[in-house]
Order: C-alpha cells, then sequence, then structure tokens
C-alpha cells in the first residue's frame, strides 16, 4: 500500500478564525495544510499572501503545500519560501522559463511542483522530471472550491502514475502524485486507484462539522484500495 496523504485546503475554513482551522484539522488527521494562492490575473479570484502563510508557520509542524494560481510566478516564490512553506507548486503556464521557476523553487530550501489543468497536456513535466517533486493535477478549473470533480482526470492519473513510476524505477526518485478538486469520501478510492498519493480536499472537509470523521471515513476508503 502507498503512503496516502491528506491535504485539506484551507479555502474552505472558516478564515475568522484560521488558525483554530489549521490547528484543528491537523489535529484531525491531515498530514498537509494545502494553501490555495490565487491573483485574481490567472484566475478570477483572489485569496491569501505569504503574510498569511508567516502567521500560520507557527501553529503546525505539517507540511504547508502552497499551490500558486499567479501570474508571473517567480517574484513570489523566495517570499512563500521565507514565509515557511514546505512544497511550492505553479502552473506551467504562468512561468516563461518552467525549469527556471522550479529550480528557484528548489534552491529556496522547498519541494518543487508543476500543476496541470484538466486541459493542460502532461508532456510538459517530461524534460523537467529531476526538478519535479510533485505533480499536481486539477479536477476541477483552478479558482474556486466546492466544484465537481472531472471524471477525465482520473485518466489523466493513470497516465501520469505511469510517467512517474518509469522514471522512480529509472532513478530511484520519488515523485508525489496529488489530485485537487472534487474529492469526497465517496470518490476518495477511485481517485487512488487511478494513481493519486496525494489528496486535496476543501469542501469535503471542512464543510463536515466533524474533520476527525471525514478524515477517519477517507482513510478508511483509501485502506480497500488495491493497487
Ligand atoms: O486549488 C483549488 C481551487 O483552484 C482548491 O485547492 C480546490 O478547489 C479545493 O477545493 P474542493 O476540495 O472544495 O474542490
Ligand atoms: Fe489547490
Amino acid at each position: 500500500m502507498p503512503p496516502f496523504r491528506i491535504a485539506p485546503s484551507i479555502l474552505s475554513a472558516n478564515l475568522a478564525r484560521l488558525g483554530e482551522e489549521v490547528v484543528n484539522v491537523v489535529d484531525a488527521g491531515a498530514d498537509i495544510i494545502h494553501f490555495d494562492v490565487m491573483d485574481n490575473h490567472y484566475v478570477p479570484n483572489l485569496t491569501f499572501g505569504p503574510v498569511v502563510c508567516e502567521a500560520i508557520r507557527p501553529l503546525t509542524s505539517a507540511i504547508i503545500d502552497v499551490h500558486l494560481m499567479v501570474k508571473p510566478v517567480d517574484a513570489l516564490i523566495p517570499a512563500f519560501a521565507k514565509a515557511g512553506a514546505n512544497i511550492i507548486t505553479f502552473h506551467p503556464e504562468s512561468s516563461e522559463h518552467i525549469d527556471r521557476s522550479l529550480a528557484l523553487i528548489r534552491e529556496h530550501g522547498c519541494k518543487a511542483g508543476l500543476v496541470f489543468n484538466p486541459a493542460t497536456p502532461l508532456h510538459l513535466m517530461d524534460h523537467v522530471m529531476d526538478k519535479l517533486d510533485m505533480v499536481l493535477l486539477m479536477s476541477v478549473n483552478p479558482g474556486f472550491g466546492g466544484q465537481k470533480f472531472i471524471p477525465e482526470a482520473l485518466n489523466k492519473l493513470r497516465t501520469a502514475r505511469h510517467k512517474i513510476d518509469e522514471y522512480t524505477a529509472k532513478t530511484g526518485k520519488e515523485i508525489w502524485l496529488e489530485i485537487d478538486g472534487g474529492v469526497k469520501v465517496d470518490n476518495i478510492a477511485e481517485i487512488a486507484a487511478a494513481g493519486a498519493d496525494t489528496f486535496v480536499a476543501g469542501s469535503a472537509i471542512y464543510g463536515t462539522p466533524d474533520y476527525k470523521a471525514t478524515i477517519d471515513a477517507m482513510r478508511a476508503e483509501l485502506a480497500k484500495v488495491k493497487r
């Protein structure tokens, strides 16, 4: 059984009580805090920046996974690294020089990843695998929480899993495969079977009254997965 990681997106948290919401979800069993950064330019929504990351950093030792939905990306990379991010991912469409942006993330001591929108082809990862620690597939169009999972993402996950497994077999390098958008208790097993090992879930966790019960239910579904 591969290690499965659950990454609640604080986009769906009660932002008036953000600190408590971070602590509570980690106490409930989350592995990662997923931090959605939107700029009202690359995506039609506006969220939070490095100062908010810096504010939550002392509250938890959980991994902070910063998903940059901003264009351009490079100027924000050092700022998020300084604010305590552990992983920084960005969309290839938002960088003029993908290899350079990935290198910049790693030079700042963070794990680096590329994010693929539903219609963005996976071949954009082919020549930068050595600089990737994570591949994030969007199963919704980016910009909002609470959207419906796009089923074609399952085929894309299988393709990405194959590419990553081939690369890992050749080099020994581990690359996490994360899925983001519309992940729920009732589809997480199918998504894991298609190849994901890391699961962002915003509304499915923060929209329920008992975060531990929801995360436990997700783990129970994941325990049934055969791959
Ligand atoms: O990147 C995102 C949106 O662009 C969010 O991480 C994602 O939508 C999580 O929300 P939900 O689990 O409610 O779909
Ligand atoms: Fe996200």
